[in-house]
């Protein structure tokens, strides 16, 4: 069993995780990227047949829209409770989502190149080693593949809107969800993806306007950013 995780992580998540699905909870800003985010993957890939791999899945918020779009979608997350509602949350849907409990370094060792795609999102800045996580993504996709990640950039711009704007000011997020050490620069997860045999296709940024309360994808990679990268065959 591989212990890239962080047990206080883990238990932040497994006790907000009833409210996975109230879009107006602590998850409200994952709701509201979703479709952005949905929309630029799908765009991409062309996501309906596709087998598609939602590493650190939570409550299948993307996994479920993934397989809305047409995917056959497996997601993986550490959390039990997290993949306790997300199956749930399948009856209420009508969706279909295979959930496990397992870490990305144990299920590559299992499914090594058996994904079309794979989609890590958020999840990064709350490993220990992101580097290892990124290089089980890289082992888990066919070669030719998709590898998705997103994560928070590190600098003082980052802290400013991610921690202090975000869970002091406006509060979207409850206090201690992100620990500033942890964010990672662009140049840090390029450098990881290509340890890895990922190659970067677009970097791009995910903002959000605190007058008009939208989020908006654009140039701007300062706080949020997503990567798309394709594994070399
Ligand atoms: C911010 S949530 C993101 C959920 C989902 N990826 C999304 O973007 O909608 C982070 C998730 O990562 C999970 N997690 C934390 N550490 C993990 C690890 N080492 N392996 C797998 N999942 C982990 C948590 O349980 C939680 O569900």
């Amino acid at each position: 069993m591989n212990t890239n995780a962080d047990p206080a992580e883990l238990r932040k998540f497994s006790d907000l995780a009833h409210r996975w699905w109230d879009p107006a909870s602590e998850f409200k800003p994952l709701h509201e990227i979703n479709p952005l985010r949905l929309d630029w993957i799908d765009r991409k890939t062309a996501l309906a047949g596709k087998t598609v791999l939602d590493v650190g899945c939570g409550g299948g918020i993307l996994s479920e829209g993934m397989a809305g779009a047409g995917a056959n979608v497996t997601g993986i997350d550490l959390s039990e409770k997290a993949l306790g509602v997300a199956r749930l949350h399948l009856f209420e849907s009508g969706r279909k989502v295979d959930y496990q409990l397992c870490s990305a370094e144990d299920f590559a060792e299992a499914h090594p190149g058996a994904f079309d795609v794979v989609t890590c999102m958020e999840l990064l800045e709350h490993v220990p080693n992101p580097a290892s996580t990124i290089a089980a993504c890289a082992r888990l996709v066919k070669p030719g593949g998709h590898v998705f990640f997103s994560t928070l950039n590190r600098n003082p711009k980052s802290y400013l809107f991610a921690v202090i704007g975000a869970e002091y000011v406006l509060k979207l997020l409850p206090r201690g969800t992100h620990d500033y050490t942890k964010f990672i620069k662009p140049s840090e997860l390029a450098r990881y993806c290509r340890q890895s045999g990922l190659e970067t296709q677009e970097l791009i940024g995910m903002s959000y306007n605190p007058l008009t309360r939208v989020y908006s994808l654009g140039r701007d990679t300062d706080v949020n950013y997503l990567v798309h990268t394709i594994r070399e065959r």
